[in-house]
């Protein structure tokens, strides 16, 4: 007995060569950026593309829980780049002396300087109280989440468009300049601009505050036919 053909799946196979290539380019050469934004603004539907990307993601029992709150305002901006000025001093502090002064020349947003931030936000009651996939682990509505900034993230590199994460505030100061109700998590404030250069390695990296670790350093179990143990991390 034949199953039925199920008419819900469509025919797939391997992307052609030029096409996995932009995949991977697009992965490989995607940056934070922080200061190479050009002011033109970003037209609509071209935000309105990026948008779709994310909100393609995958979520926990498909609760797609992201919200995209867009900010061009320069006061709002203002207000936002004022709570990560003072966070970053409280950052600044946290590490230790002899980092300092190395954290402080460090430029570590493009709040005021992107013509576009976005702030996306996290409803955990978006699918009601019981989600399929999140009953073990109330973290993946927040990482499905993550999923939605990364399918940007990407979406934005393939249209020369530059994407910077901001996480240095305190989040309740955030939601109150933003209006955000407090059962609404903040999961990532994002500044956004065109951009005609982007560091070829992360900029971190550049600047010698930390370097892309090699791959054996963080995959371990069966290898390549090898078992390999997890190599020792902590700086
Ligand atoms: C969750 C999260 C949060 C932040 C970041 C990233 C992520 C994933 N990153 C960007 C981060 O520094 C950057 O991704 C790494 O340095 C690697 O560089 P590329 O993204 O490859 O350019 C980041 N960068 C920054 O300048 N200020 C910030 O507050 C943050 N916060």
């Amino acid at each position: 007995m034949h199953d039925r053909p199920n008419e819900f799946l469509v025919r797939t196979a391997p992307f052609a060569e030029p096409d996995r290539d932009a995949v991977y380019r697009a992965i490989h050469t995607r940056r934070d950026v922080r200061d190479q934004f050009l002011a033109d603004p970003l037209p609509d539907d071209l935000v309105r593309r990026l948008l779709q990307a994310a909100h393609a993601a995958p979520s926990v029992g498909f609760m797609q829980p992201w919200s995209f709150l867009l900010i061009r305002n320069a006061q709002t901006r203002e207000a936002v780049w004022r709570a990560f000025t003072r966070a970053n001093e409280e950052a600044e502090a946290m590490f230790p002396e002899e980092r300092r002064s190395a954290y402080r020349s460090l430029k570590l947003e493009g709040i005021r300087k992107a013509p576009l931030n976005i702030c996306v936000t996290c409803d955990p009651d978006r699918a009601g109280p019981v989600v399929l996939g999140r009953t073990h682990d109330s973290r993946m509505d927040a990482f499905s989440t993550v999923c939605a900034i990364q399918n940007l993230w990407l979406a934005a590199r393939a249209e020369g468009v530059g994407v910077g994460w901001v996480s240095i505030f305190r989040e309740a100061e955030v939601r109150g300049l933003l209006g955000i109700p407090e059962r609404i998590h903040i999961i990532g404030y994002l500044c956004l601009g065109f951009v005609e250069e982007l560091y070829a390695t992360p900029e971190l990296e550049v600047k010698g505050w930390r370097k892309r670790l090699p791959l054996e350093e963080v995959v371990w179990g069966e290898m390549w036919g090898q078992s390999v143990a997890l190599a020792k991390t902590g700086d």
